[in-house]
C-alpha cells in the first residue's frame, strides 16, 4: 500500500466524518479495535500499560485498553491529564475506560524531574502502547511527552506505537530530540510516507496498517495522483 502524508490522511477523517456522516467515534473504534487484535496476536501474555496523550491518538489508547482488558490482558494507563480535561471522542473513551475498572494514572507535568520514578512505573509492564501523540503532533515533544518516550525507551517491555511513534515526523521521518523506538507501529488508513525514509526504520519497527472501516469509494475519490493508494479503479 503507498504511503500518504499526515495531512491526506487527516483529510480521509473529516470526509468520512463530514460526507459519509461516519461519526468519529465509530472510526476511533475500528482503529482501536484493530490495532488491539494485533497486538493480543504479537504479545499474548502481554500485561500492558497505555500511555495516553490529549487528543485523539490517546482516545484509540483508550479504545485498545478495553479491547486488550476483553482479551483477557491485565492492562493500565498512564494519562498525561485527567479525563475531565479531554474533550470529544477521546474523552468519551476515557470515561468508558474508567467505568470498565480500568487502572488511570494521571502524571504530573512536575514528574518530568522525576525520571526514577517514571522508569518505574513503566518498569511493571512487558508491553507499552504508545498513544501520547499521532498526526496533530507538533515538534519537538514537550513536558511529560518527552519525559515519557525516554523512560518507554528505556524498558525491556515490547514498544508499540499508536499510528505514529511519538516524536518521529511522520511526513519528513525526522526526529529533534528523541522519539518513540517502536518494536511495532500500528498506523491507521495507511502508511506515512516519513516512514519510507532509511532512519525511520529504528523507530517505527514493524509497520502494520489498520483500517478504520471508510469506504474504498472514499479513498479512490480522494485527490492522489496516480491513484497513490494502488486501489483498482472501478
Ligand atoms: N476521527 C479521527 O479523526 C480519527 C483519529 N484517529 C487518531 O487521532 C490522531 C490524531 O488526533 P489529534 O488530531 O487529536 O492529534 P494528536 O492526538 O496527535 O495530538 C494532539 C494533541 O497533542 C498536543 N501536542 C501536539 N504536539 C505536541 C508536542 N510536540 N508536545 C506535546 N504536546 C503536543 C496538542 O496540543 C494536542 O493536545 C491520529 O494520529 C489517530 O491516532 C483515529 O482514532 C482514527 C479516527
Ligand atoms: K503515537
Amino acid at each position: 500500500m503507498q504511503a500518504l502524508t499526515c495531512e491526506q490522511v487527516r483529510r480521509v477523517d473529516e470526509i468520512a466524518i463530514r460526507d459519509y456522516q461516519m461519526p468519529g467515534i465509530v472510526l476511533m473504534e475500528n482503529a482501536g479495535r484493530g490495532a488491539a487484535e494485533i497486538i493480543h496476536s504479537l504479545c499474548p501474555d502481554a500485561t500492558a500499560l497505555v500511555l495516553c496523550g490529549r487528543g485523539n491518538n490517546g482516545g484509540d489508547g483508550y479504545v485498545i485498553a478495553r479491547h486488550l482488558q476483553i482479551l483477557g490482558h491485565e492492562v493500565s494507563i498512564l494519562a498525561v491529564c485527567a479525563v475531565d480535561e479531554l474533550s470529544g471522542d477521546a474523552k468519551v473513551n476515557a470515561v468508558i475506560a474508567d467505568a470498565a475498572g480500568i487502572e488511570i494514572e494521571v502524571i504530573e507535568e512536575k514528574a518530568n524531574q522525576e525520571g526514577t520514578s517514571l522508569a518505574m512505573k513503566l518498569g511493571k509492564t512487558n508491553c507499552i502502547i504508545d498513544g501520547l501523540l499521532g498526526t496533530g503532533a507538533k515538534p519537538p515533544l514537550r513536558g511529560i511527552y518527552a519525559a515519557l518516550v525516554s523512560a518507554a525507551n528505556e524498558s525491556d517491555a515490547m514498544r508499540i506505537a499508536l499510528d505514529i511513534p511519538t516524536g518521529l515526523d511522520g511526513d519528513t521521518g525526522e526526529v529533534i530530540g528523541e522519539a518513540f523506538r517502536a518494536d511495532h507501529t500500528m498506523t491507521f488508513v495507511a502508511p506515512k510516507v516519513g516512514f519510507q525514509q532509511k532512519n525511520a526504520d529504528e523507530f517505527v519497527g514493524v509497520v502494520h496498517v489498520v483500517g478504520i472501516g471508510v469506504p474504498t469509494k472514499l479513498i479512490r475519490e480522494l485527490d492522489l495522483p496516480n491513484n497513490e493508494l494502488g486501489l483498482p479503479k472501478n
